[in-house]
């Protein structure tokens, strides 16, 4: 019986960790590239060394520190409003019963669908860089992208490369913003995407590129991104370009990761 409840005491203590772990990962993932970072940091130095007085039973200072955490707390809310916001938005609008979910069965119908329109999008980006037409699609994976979605107009239009390459034209009323796409569909039109803050992003890169980054690091979208400078295209995902050597590889890896 012993044993067993020392068994059963240690996985939830990794089940624990691992959770703390996921849950920092993730506030991290959110904060990252911005201000928040350095209190971000500042605020679990401070944890760890009030976790450490406590340990050592130093009471003077564990109190002191055990206070101003105390305290800090409501500063935070205020310090980390967007930061929370995005949190709970992507807790929110996380789809569990979406195209990742395991118990779904008809992987291989989907499969080949996610075979056809890639090929389109991707064959749609490298016309559009052949004419330095810029162009910025976001691609849905599992998180619901209602709160972008709702900045733009609404679209129900099976994914085909004239209209793709339309939209994007300079002269054409829809070409401002991002376009959303969906299980083969593009869903919404001149939306307008959380532009990110990293600092790490190139100077060369403008804020289409930035609104590109910003989608994939506060959701699990994917987003394509074709430079209007340089008609080069480019495939952000969690936040980081994506090198490819050519686009047959970059068909392969966009498939891959819809899969
Ligand atoms: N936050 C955003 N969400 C969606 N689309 C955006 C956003 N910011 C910019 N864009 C799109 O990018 C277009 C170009 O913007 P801008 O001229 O500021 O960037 P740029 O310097 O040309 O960008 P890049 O060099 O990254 O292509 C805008 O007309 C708009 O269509």
């Amino acid at each position: 019986m012993i044993g067993l409840d020392f068994l059963e005491f240690r996985f939830l203590d990794i089940l624990d960790i691992i959770l703390v772990s996921v849950l920092l990962y993730y506030v991290y993932k959110l904060v990252k590239g911005s201000a928040a970072i350095n209190i971000f940091t500042g605020i679990v130095i401070i944890y760890l060394i009030w976790k450490l007085t406590q340990l050592l039973k130093m009471e003077m200072l564990s109190s002191v520190l055990g206070e101003f955490i105390g305290v800090g707390m409501f500063a935070l809310i205020v310090v980390f409003q967007q930061e929370i916001r995005k949190f709970l938005l992507m807790i929110g609008s996380t789809n569990f019963s979406g195209k990742n979910n395991w118990f779904q069965l008809n992987f291989s119908n989907r499969e080949n669908k996610t075979q056809n329109y890639v090929d389109i999008i991707v064959e749609a980006c490298k016309k559009l860089g052949t004419t330095k037409t810029g162009a910025l699609i976001v691609i849905r994976r599992n998180t619901k992208l209602d709160f972008v979605k709702n900045t733009g107009d609404d679209m129900d239009i099976k994914v085909n490369r004239p209209i793709i390459e339309s939209i994007f034209y300079k002269n054409s009323t829809l070409h401002d913003g991002a376009i959303v796409i969906e299980d083969g569909r593009i869903t919404a039109t001149r939306v307008i995407l959380p532009v990110s803050n990293d600092r790490d992003i190139p100077l060369r890169f403008g804020l289409r590129h930035r609104a590109a980054v910003g989608i994939s690091e506060k959701t699990d979208a994917v987003a394509l991104v074709v430079s209007e400078e340089t008609g080069q295209i480019s495939y952000l995902k969690n936040g980081e370009f994506n090198i490819f050597e050519d686009l047959e590889k970059l068909i392969d890896q966009i498939k891959e990761d819809l899969s």
